[in-house]
């Protein structure tokens, strides 16, 4: 999925993916971002069948309050999740299709749900974390440890493990280079909800302990196309004259995103708390500063710990002057990770190339995604423009930590916290969470559950989620607050999603429940079969402030913008 450049606006839109090779990952992975093997359904049903929801009082929600909005009168109705769809594998030539079928769904039905083999467990040592939610700054702790777990999931079918989706700011973070992998922090702070899961038989459990860093090597060379890291170098040229240091912190910093990195003080305090209080807006979180300015008394030659779960790739030189080490502990240094920093391998990995029309950016996540997120611009082709003042976030900033059951979690067969695992899933809204009275009118990425969607309800489409028909919806929900979320600062790829009449992606509300803290979150499905290098819109909705009465007597709703979608269901305008 690709954010392009749309041409009325010369702005970015998403696209499904055009790679082959990506099709078949994801038909192996069903994480993603990746639309196009799925098997979905006819345009043709949508809007046919209104459906009417009764009030079930079983959904005990509370949603952060951050994001309620009291005032708010608006009815939505979330998912009813199901048994999964099937692939298409024919017509994608998806050789292994169970893969996707990735265990068990929340159900309405349990005789349709099939308990699958269990995957992930998780342990979680403590470590040194900031809490995403409340910017609270926690110590260094001297020896993390991270422990990884395999999925068993992988042991048996040999396939990479169901993604673990998580939405929080410091939650549980696949490892990139390590597929196997999964490794989670915990940190006092976090205000977590955590699920207990007992380990899976079969796992493995790996305890990487921190190693001492090596010391810088100016026989050590890194070579990126990234344009970020380029202009990086010659500013640290610049300003230190020392193209060697310049070098090795850029490959460091490459290679430790979204890792428990080390950091070594060489030149003061000062220094180094500039230097990442700068990252902001290159990738890194805005609380790192308070993090490494917290520490108390951190002096030249300490070594302190952060848990970069962002990229820190575009860091520019003269603001990590100050620090010499930044070592990965997770055990990559002796593992795959090693070898993302291998010259060269940047290249490939990370850099621009010229084998599409209007790359610019092979992957605007940085690796925080599974799947590359390329950034295009078809429209514009000189432009080499990257979105302005925004960070790349794989999950929200200010919603409670939450997990989705995996396989080996002991919930009940209609446990509803496995949506995100399903086949047309596409991804979850990630931005930052609005009160109605902190909201810009102007903010074009902002998210407004209460506007009236055309082909909004709840349990949208039935057989989506596996509904055979409507009379056994048996379940419906009210969403009884107004999410107001802005992805403008922070976002993931749904930020660059453009609105349509005739959409092929679609939004529900899915609630995770705990016993102590349920959340709310947004998430994507395609509505319907999705080629390749289409690209993916939703209803962004009106406003109802805007509404009017039509000549034949109808509510019309006008939305704030003209509508570009060139739908033939075009209504002109939207939010
Ligand atoms: C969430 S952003 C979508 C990504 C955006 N195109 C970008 O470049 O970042 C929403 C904004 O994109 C533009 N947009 C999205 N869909 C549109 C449409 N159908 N017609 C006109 N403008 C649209 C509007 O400016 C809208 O406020």
């Amino acid at each position: 999925m690709s954010p392009t450049k749309t041409k009325w606006l010369r702005s970015w839109s998403v696209e499904s993916d055009d790679d082959i090779n990506h099709i078949e990952n994801i038909s192996s992975s069903p994480t993603s971002l990746m639309v196009s093997p799925f098997r979905f359904f006819d345009d043709e049903i949508y809007n046919t069948k209104p459906y009417l929801p009764s009030t079930v009082s079983s959904f005990q929600t509370i949603i952060d309050e951050a994001i309620i909005d009291e005032t708010s009168t608006e009815t939505f109705y979330p998912l009813i999740v199901s048994p999964l769809q099937t692939l298409d594998d024919k017509a994608y030539n998806i050789t292994s299709p169970s893969t996707l079928e990735v265990g068990p769904l929340q159900t309405v039905d349990d005789e349709n749900h099939n308990p699958k083999t269990p995957s992930p467990t998780l342990d979680v040592p403590p470590l040194p974390t900031i809490d995403g939610e409340t910017h609270k700054t926690e110590p260094p702790l001297p020896t993390p440890e991270i422990t990884l777990l395999q999925t068993v999931d992988n042991n048996i079918n040999n396939t990479p493990p169901p993604p673990l989706m998580v939405s929080s700011l410091l939650a549980i973070v696949p490892y990139e280079a390590n597929k196997d992998s999964i490794a989670s922090d915990d940190g006092p702070s976090s205000g977590a909800i955590k699920r207990k899961r007992g380990r899976p038989k079969g796992s493995k459990n790996l305890k990487m302990a921190i190693k001492k860093p090596k010391p810088y090597d100016p026989n050590s060379k890194v070579v990126t196309s990234c344009p970020s890291f380029d202009s990086g170098i010659s500013e640290a040229e610049r300003e230190t004259g020392n193209k060697e240091v310049a070098e090795s912190v850029l490959m460091r910093f490459d290679a430790v995103r979204r890792r428990l990195c080390q950091l070594k003080c060489v030149k003061g305090p000062s220094l180094l708390t500039t230097a990442l209080s700068n990252c902001k807006n290159l990738g890194v979180r805005t609380n790192t500063k308070k993090r490494i300015g917290s520490i108390p008394g951190i002096k030249v030659g300490e070594i302190f710990y952060f848990w970069g779960e962002m990229c820190l790739v575009g860091l520019h030189m003269p603001m990590v002057a100050g620090i010499d080490y930044l070592t990965i502990k997770d055990g990559a240094t002796e593992g795959p990770l090693a070898t993302s920093v291998i010259p060269g391998q940047l290249k490939e990995n990370r850099g621009t190339d010229n084998s599409r029309k209007g790359l610019i950016l092979k992957d605007l996540s940085y690796g925080a995604e599974n799947l590359p997120i390329p950034l295009v611009n078809e429209i514009d082709e000189n432009d080499k423009e990257m979105p302005q003042d925004f960070s790349y976030a794989k999950s929200s900033l200010v919603q409670p930590m939450v997990y989705e059951c995996g396989d080996a979690c002991p919930c009940p067969p209609d446990c509803h916290n496995r949506v995100t695992q399903t086949g047309t899933f596409i991804c979850e809204l990630v931005g930052m969470a609005k009160r109605i009275h902190g909201v810009d009118e102007d903010d074009e990425y902002m998210f407004d559950s209460s506007r009236v969607y055309n082909q909004f309800k709840w349990n949208y489409e039935p057989e989506l989620v596996g509904e055979n028909c409507w009379d056994q919806v048996s379940e419906a929900y009210k969403l009884r607050w107004r999410m107001l979320v802005s992805s403008k600062e922070y976002g993931n790829v749904s930020r660059f999603m453009n609105h349509s009449c005739s959409p092929n992606v679609m939004w529900q509300p899915i609630e995770f429940e705990d016993s102590r803290q349920p959340c709310v979150r947004i998430a994507f499905f395609a509505m319907k079969h999705i080629p390749p290098l289409t690209e993916l819109r939703f209803d962004y909705g009106m406003s109802c402030k805007t509404e009017e009465v039509g000549e034949d007597g109808k509510t019309i709703f006008k939305g704030k913008k003209i509508c570009h979608c060139g739908s033939f269901k075009c209504q002109g305008s939207f939010g």
